[in-house]
């Protein structure tokens, strides 16, 4: 194994590996959903009364609850859901039922066999009024037993693309009778009387979902770090092909092809890393802030953690599909480590909202703020957004010869993103002047829509890693990490170029010296591959990969791990005489014929 001069500290991940480790493993178990759901919503949507009951006993696991809000038929769609809980003054309970087949609650983690509570959101119904989807916290099973409760039904809902350790199941109430106080109720209430108090902000009762959302940022960080570990160093150790020829066999890391597929992957997971540790900074606050009435923040946060989550889980799903790939075939064995990290990491892009649906959700948010550029207002002092009302300079500067901590290339990619922002709105309201309703212009616009959340969101991801960067005082880590950031920027670059050619804002000589100062970057940070992915510590166990492992042995491991699996258990396996065996020796006969 070839080994740089220096360790790196990269990052102190060690409370992400904690929190990915516990809650989800690497692809889930049985604690899953009340570690990452359960308790965040006693946390956040429970009275004072109902954290002193419920709290100390989820946290001292006293019973195992997961988040049961999707169902058959509706996933992003929470004002369809169909689960009722209507109000019964006269016993002052909730009455929970499931109408139909579509209603059943259908994906929730640890639902099928762990669980015996659920948050379970349902149509709240009080005085014939329907308020909306309310999260009531319900027992499902007997403590002691584990049975099922009177007039529940519950299961596992099958096996699924991967994570299938976690027991993803289905639930339906049959007019199931809990205490009105089951009701989450630190937000909304419901008096005994039935009349209905609601709550300051309509939303916070998703608080839950954000939560998970501004996790999964760190959690594709940790998956693509994980990921770039194990095939970093498998191409240390592989060696194929010449590239001097005569010279023998170079390691594969060495081709420029595996380190433009590799590397940009170890930068993004630095980069989502740094805007994970943001993101759940401003989640922690915001509730904080929520606690002392303000709700001013809400919105913002609701916003950014959307478009992270939309584009880190994405970004994160193909980058891990090229480190698998520049695995050759070993990197298709499940030796790798690969399937597994791959098929938990992409249902990222599904649960806690779907990609396209939480792109949208920050497009709203950036259609206020183009609605208020327009109508000639100034910035509301908040980092995150106030690039949008400013007037970045006319032309691309990227190739000038000295750009002070990348200044040009983020006020590209904010000239992109305001382009984009702006284009898009003043779209919807052209539509709209054309006499398309709101609704029918958004859908007309929203692949627009979602391109402007993505060069908004790779905005902030840009800004934040250079501002990261940039506080290193450790020179030596600071100029490794430096290089990582030359690469991630210039990489996003090329990734946005149409955008930024399309207005002749950027011009293909530009494009060609962002290509050049990649390939640049890629030739720095070959010497440290071996020595950042290091750094970062991962265990072989965090790893699951023979190729990834610690000590580069990998042939031999590989063999091992082949052999020790239970095919390999006899060298004949039973059904060889009574089906191959069986079936070579009758063609041998008939062929004598
Ligand atoms: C690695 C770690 C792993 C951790 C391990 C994790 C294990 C797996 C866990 C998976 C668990 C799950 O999948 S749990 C289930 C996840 N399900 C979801 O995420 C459902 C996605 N759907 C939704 O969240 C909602 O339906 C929306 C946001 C799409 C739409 O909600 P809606 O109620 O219809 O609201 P809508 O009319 O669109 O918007 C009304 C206004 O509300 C605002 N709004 C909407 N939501 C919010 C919100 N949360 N907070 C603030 N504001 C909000 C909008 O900005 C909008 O403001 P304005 O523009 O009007 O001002
Ligand atoms: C591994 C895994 C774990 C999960 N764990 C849980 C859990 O613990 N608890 C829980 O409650 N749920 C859980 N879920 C469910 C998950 O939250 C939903 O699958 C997710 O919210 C998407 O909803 P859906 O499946 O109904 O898809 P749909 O909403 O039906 O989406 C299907 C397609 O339609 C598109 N679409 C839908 N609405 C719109 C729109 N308004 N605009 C544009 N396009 C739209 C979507 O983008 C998508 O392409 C889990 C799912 C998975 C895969």
């Amino acid at each position: 194994m070839e080994h740089a001069p220096k360790a790196i500290d990269v990052t102190n991940d060690v409370e992400m590996r904690t929190f990915n480790f516990f809650t989800m493993g690497i692809d889930g178990h049985p604690l899953g959903l009340h570690l990452d759901m359960a308790i965040p919503t006693i946390l956040n949507n429970a009275d004072e009364e109902q954290q002193k009951d419920w709290l100390p006993k989820a946290a001292n696991r006293e019973f195992i609850a997961t988040y049961a809000q999707t169902e058959m038929g509706h996933g992003t769609n929470l004002k369809k859901l169909e689960t009722t809980a209507t109000y019964d003054p006269k016993t002052q309970e909730f009455v929970l039922n499931s109408p139909t087949i579509t209603s059943t609650k259908w994906w929730p983690g640890n639902l099928g066999k762990s669980s015996n509570y659920a948050v379970v959101m349902a149509q709240l119904y009080t005085q014939g009024k329907c308020h909306g989807a309310h999260p009531f916290f319900v027992q499902l099973r007997d403590l002691n037993t584990h049975k099922p409760l009177k007039g529940i039904t519950v299961g596992d809902i099958g096996p699924k693309f991967g994570m299938n350790t976690v027991d993803n199941g289905f639930l339906q109430f049959d007019h199931v009778r809990t205490p009105r106080r089951s009701m989450f109720m630190k937000h909304a209430k419901v008096l005994p009387d039935g009349r209905y108090v609601p709550p300051v902000h309509d939303k916070l009762n998703y608080s839950a979902m954000v939560f998970i959302r501004a996790a999964i940022v760190s959690g594709m960080a940790y998956h693509l770090l994980v990921t770039s570990t194990i095939a970093v160093r498998y191409s240390a150790i592989r060696r194929q092909g010449e590239i001097t020829p005569g010279a023998g066999e170079v390691k594969v890391l060495d081709y420029q092809t595996q380190q433009h597929r590799i590397f940009p992957q170890l930068a993004r997971g630095l980069a989502f890393r740094l805007s994970g540790q943001y993101i759940m900074k401003l989640y922690t606050q915001t509730m904080d802030d929520i606690r002392n009435g303000d709700i001013s923040a809400v919105p913002d946060l609701h916003a950014l953690s959307c478009g992270l989550k939309a584009v880190t889980t994405h970004h994160a799903a193909l980058g891990l599909e090229q480190c698998r790939m520049a695995c050759g075939g070993h990197g298709y064995s499940q030796a790798s480590g690969f399937p597994l990290h791959y098929s938990v990491a992409v249902g990222a892009c599904t649960y806690e909202g779907e990609n396209m649906v939480m792109l949208l959700q920050t497009a709203r948010h950036l259609m206020k703020i183009a609605k208020a550029i327009r109508a000639g207002q100034s910035p509301k002092s908040n980092k995150i957004v106030d690039y949008l009302f400013h007037k970045g300079p006319p032309k691309c500067l990227i190739d000038q010869a000295y750009d002070t901590n990348y200044r040009n290339v983020l006020e590209s990619f904010e000239h992109l993103a305001r382009r984009q922002t702006l284009e898009v709105y003043d779209k919807l309201v052209q539509l709209q002047q054309q006499g398309r309703n709101y609704e029918q212009a958004w859908n007309d616009c929203a692949v627009e829509l979602c391109k402007a959340t993505r060069a908004h969101v790779r905005t902030f991801l840009a800004r934040t890693f250079v501002e990261e960067i940039d506080k290193i005082s450790d020179l030596s880590i600071k100029s490794v990490l430096q290089d990582l950031l030359q690469l991630y920027l210039y990489y996003e670059v090329t990734e946005c170029a149409t955008g930024l050619l399309e207005d002749g804002f950027m011009t293909g000589q530009q494009h060609k010296y962002a290509k050049k100062k990649i390939y640049e970057a890629l030739e720095k940070i070959r010497p440290n591959a071996v020595s950042i992915v290091d750094s970062f510590d991962f265990q072989d166990r965090e790893l699951h990969s023979v190729l990834g492992r610690r000590d580069g042995n990998v042939y031999e491991n590989l063999l091992k791990w082949a052999q020790s699996s239970p095919l390999n258990k006899t060298d004949v396996l039973p059904f060889h005489h009574k089906y191959l065996g069986k079936m070579m020796e009758e063609a041998r006969q008939r062929s004598k014929i």
